[in-house]
């Protein structure tokens, strides 16, 4: 597998398990982040919860203040109830709009059910206050107190479900939180307590047993209450602590004493010395500390919610960014090593692939680099360096080898072919018009009377005379024809495949060349030579170069006997055939 492509599959696969891995963290963050902001939305239910519970708690006062009430009604007492149920319908309509939005759980408060039962129960309590105080007779005025007893549980319950709801986000207000719903039980319980008090206070009547009974249940749930609000050692806060102590110098204090009064008058058979209006003026206040108790573990509940609350955003933006650095770093460190390794990598195979196919062109250094993939690009560099030398070094030996080739086949004074190139290449052509069926020829001639020239000009102008003689003759001939010196001042002449009688017409011309050609020296004199030339072929079955050499050297042999200067062809007897 190429490089790249396997860098390109580990990035890939790297990246699907960081991202993976990533995401994963990632979304437990914002899920827990979603789930505590479920949760205080929860908190703010129970509250509003609670809140609607206590207002109808507290809307049972004015409601127990008018139900003792004179005909006509003291206005102040109307006016009281007016604005408790005002107090009601705001609680209920804020509870309602929070309900509007959705908080991922069902709702465990049905409003419509709620607000059907407080319109009838109101109803009860105001065809009761119409009628003369006569006419209220003690169970008519216990069913319309029945019937605002029975709102609150209906509250309770949406408390609890939105305590529980909260709870799963919180875990750990789940005390506050407890102890918060005790403190609107036991303000639910004080009040009913007062309630009782109602048929009694409004019709002047004692006590019935069946009060009695009430009040001595009341006193014990209130009591069990209390005694869940407060252990001893279980760390609550200076707060706290004096918001019961508060409860139980009030609440439980004077406003149980205040039951006791009207308890004791009843069962001595007194008169009351206050009606229902006036029992709520002096008893409704007395539960105000259970308010704060509450609103005092609201508080507390809500400061360790808010704190997990940005705990879990804090995880959730650390996660974020974690991710987001790790996913840069990643990608930096690929860039990096496909930067710093892989494409320095690929230049160097690149490199060394020029480098085996002979190709030095570009230089793979190029780098000050000071790590292992410098010193590989820098070896490279120096293998290039050394290469280029070698090869080199080989052109060189092999511009030698051919000089000294050549040298070995020229002759070294008149620079044409020497005698042993010329059998060289003659056999070979030999062979060639041989397999052809050519007719060859070769054309040997010597320079007249060479020795005088010695003689009389000297050697070295012996020496001009033959190179001038070659010159000459090679210019009479075409490209492919053979031009060699045979030895002294012998040439021979092998032209391109030609009969014997072409042959003779070329050797003719070249005598004429050199008879006609002046030859200057080197002192100034200026001499002409004439050659005597034979002229040997070998048609059909061919001959030996040595017997055309022969045959040709017979030939020329007449010629010099025949005056010189001429052409002399060669006789068939001359020939011999090729073994
Ligand atoms: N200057 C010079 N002379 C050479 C060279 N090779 C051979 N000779 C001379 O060529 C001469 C040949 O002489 P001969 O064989 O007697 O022939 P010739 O004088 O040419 O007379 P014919 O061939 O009969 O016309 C000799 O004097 C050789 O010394 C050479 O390379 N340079």
């Amino acid at each position: 597998m190429k490089l790249t492509r396997l860098l390109t599959l580990s990035t890939a696969m790297l990246a699907v398990l960081v991202l993976g891995m990533l995401g994963h963290i990632t979304r437990d963050a914002w899920l827990h982040y979603e789930h505590t902001n479920t949760g205080l939305q929860a908190l703010r239910l129970m509250q509003r919860a609670m809140v609607a519970a206590e207002k109808l708690s507290f809307e049972r006062g004015p409601v127990n203040a008018v139900l003792g009430d004179r005909q006509p009604g003291d206005p102040a007492r109307q006016e009281r109830l007016v604005r408790a149920r005002a107090a009601t319908d705001l609680a209920l309509m804020q509870l309602e709009r929070e309900l509007q939005a959705d908080i991922g759980a069902p709702h465990p408060v049905e409003m419509a059910p709620l607000y059907r039962t407080l319109a009838a129960a109101r109803s009860t309590v105001d065809q009761l206050a119409a009628l003369p105080p006569a006419a209220r007779t003690a169970e008519r005025l216990g069913g319309a107190v029945s019937q605002m007893f029975a709102l609150v549980p209906q509250a309770l319950d949406a408390v609890t479900g939105y305590t529980l709801a909260s709870e799963r986000a919180y875990p750990r207000i789940s005390r506050p939180l407890i102890k918060a719903r005790y403190a609107v039980e036991l303000r639910e319980y004080a009040g009913r307590l007062g309630s009782v008090l109602t048929v009694a206070l409004a019709t002047r009547q004692p006590l019935s047993a069946a009060d009695y009974e009430q009040l001595q249940a009341l006193r014990g749930r209130i009591a069990q209450l209390r005694q869940q609000m407060l252990t001893p050692g279980d760390g609550s806060s200076p707060e706290l602590v004096a918001a019961i102590a508060r409860v139980d110098d009030v609440s439980l204090g004077a406003g149980k004493q205040l039951v006791a009064e009207i308890e004791q008058a009843s069962r001595e058979g007194r008169d009351y010395d206050m009606d229902t209006g006036q029992f709520a003026l002096r008893y409704v206040p007395t539960m105000t500390p259970i308010l704060a108790l509450r609103d005092e573990l609201l508080r507390e509940a809500q400061e360790q919610a808010w704190s997990d609350h940005e705990h879990a955003r804090y995880e959730l933006l650390i996660a974020s960014l974690s991710g987001v650095a790790i996913l840069l770093a990643l990608t930096l460190l690929i860039l990096i090593v496909r930067r710093r390794v892989v494409v320095p990598v690929l230049r160097a195979t690149r490199a060394v692939i020029r480098l085996g196919n002979g190709d030095y062109s570009r230089d793979p250094s190029g780098s000050s680099r000071q790590d292992e993939i410098g010193d590989m690009l820098r070896a490279l560099s120096t293998l290039r360096t050394n290469s280029i030398e070698k090869q080199q070094l080989e052109l060189e030996r092999q511009r030698l080898i051919e000089e000294l080739r050549l040298r070995a086949d020229t002759d070294y004074l008149t620079g044409i072919l020497n005698r042993r190139a010329f059998t060289t290449a003659g056999n070979k052509r030999l062979r060639r018009a041989f397999d052809r069926k050519e007719s060859l020829a070769v054309v040997l001639f010597d320079i007249d009377h060479f020795k005088s020239v010695n003689d009389t000009y000297g050697h070295e102008a012996g020496d001009q005379v033959l190179i001038r003689v070659a010159a000459v003759v090679r210019d009479q001939l075409r490209d492919g024809e053979i031009l060699a010196r045979h030895g002294g001042e012998e040439f021979v002449v092998m032209p391109m495949h030609c009969s014997q009688q072409q042959a003779c017409m070329l050797a003719e011309r070249l005598r004429k060349a050199i008879a006609e050609e002046p030859l200057t020296l080197a002192d100034g004199h200026i001499l002409r030579v004439t050659a005597s030339f034979g002229v040997a072929s070998a048609g059909g079955p061919a001959a030996a170069l040595d017997d055309l050499l022969h045959a040709a050297d017979q030939a020329l042999y007449r010629a010099k006997h025949k005056g010189r200067n001429l052409v002399e062809g060669a006789t068939q007897d001359g020939l011999t055939s090729p073994a």
